[in-house]
């Protein structure tokens, strides 16, 4: 099985030229969270997010998604507690979504699939220096997942929706300041699921404890239409392709245990 190998040929992906072979290949994500298989785990305490928004720096379009990034040279912006036994600085987030309303989302629970999802990525900084070499250990990432759905529009969603317009090309970055990423988290963040796992995009390097949100956020169907506004090609070439549809494949779960925050 897809388990056993030391090398796993991801599913050759439409966004990556070709099939990827990933070292191990046995945590690998996104995942399908079962929910009835999930282990509730008292010891889970709750999350600590301290996020300064001075940190924001700018927004870009990297050709796959756009991200929002942060200063990540002192622990101004900081996640601990919940599943993390370290500290990890916040270094950028950035968005999965579909072409409709129907997927778009990495993670599902019980296989449903939700519009989209945010990642807020972090890394250890009590272990390491860079996110360069956290990415290459297996406690070196933490990944805050929030699942979107459509329904009432977001209000402090709306600067990061404005904002998307001038970087609709790939490579194209603009300065982007004062925005608290706590306000995208769900109001209860004591309810989660945790699990090891990796990147969704190359490196796809296995040294990421999942942290996904039980309670989603809502976004108006206008919202995510500007995210698909976006385009996947850069200003430069002909063919111009919408940026939809930027998920990885579900991965098989090769024995591993989701753990819940909740019973
Ligand atoms: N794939 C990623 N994040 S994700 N989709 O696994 O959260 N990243 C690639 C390099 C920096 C973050
Ligand atoms: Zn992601």
């Amino acid at each position: 099985t897809a388990c056993s190998s030391k090398y796993v040929l991801s599913q050759v992906h439409p966004m990556w030229q070709g099939p990827l072979a990933v070292p191990g290949g046995d945590r690998q994500s996104p995942v399908d969270i079962v929910v009835r298989a999930s282990v509730f785990d008292s010891e889970l305490k709750p999350l600590v997010n301290n996020y300064d928004p001075d940190t924001c720096q700018q927004i870009w379009n990297n050709g796959y998604s756009f991200l929002v990034e942060y200063d990540d040279t002192t622990d101004k912006s900081t996640l601990k507690g919940g599943p993390l036994q370290d500290k990890f600085r916040l270094c950028q987030f950035h968005f999965h979504w579909g072409e409709s309303n129907a997927w778009g989302s990495e993670h599902t629970v019980d296989r449903k699939l939700f519009p989209a999802e945010l990642h807020l990525v972090h890394w250890n900084s009590d272990k390491y220096s860079l996110f360069e070499e956290a990415v290459m250990e297996d406690n070196g990432l933490a990944v805050i997942g929030v699942f979107l759905k459509v329904g009432k529009r977001h209000e402090g969603l709306q600067k990061l929706v404005d904002a998307l317009p001038a970087i609709r090309h790939k490579d194209s970055v603009v300065e982007f300041n004062r925005f608290d990423p706590a306000c995208l988290l769900p109001s209860n963040t004591d309810d989660y699921w945790t699990y090891h796992g990796s990147l969704t995009t190359p490196p796809l390097t296995e040294s990421v404890t999942w942290i996904i949100m039980k309670q989603h956020i809502e976004v108006s169907h206008d919202q995510l239409a500007v995210f698909r506004s976006l385009l996947f090609t850069s200003a430069e070439e002909d063919v111009q392709k919408s940026m939809v549809n930027n998920f990885r494949v579900q991965q098989p779960l090769c024995g591993r245990t989701v753990r819940s925050s909740f019973s």
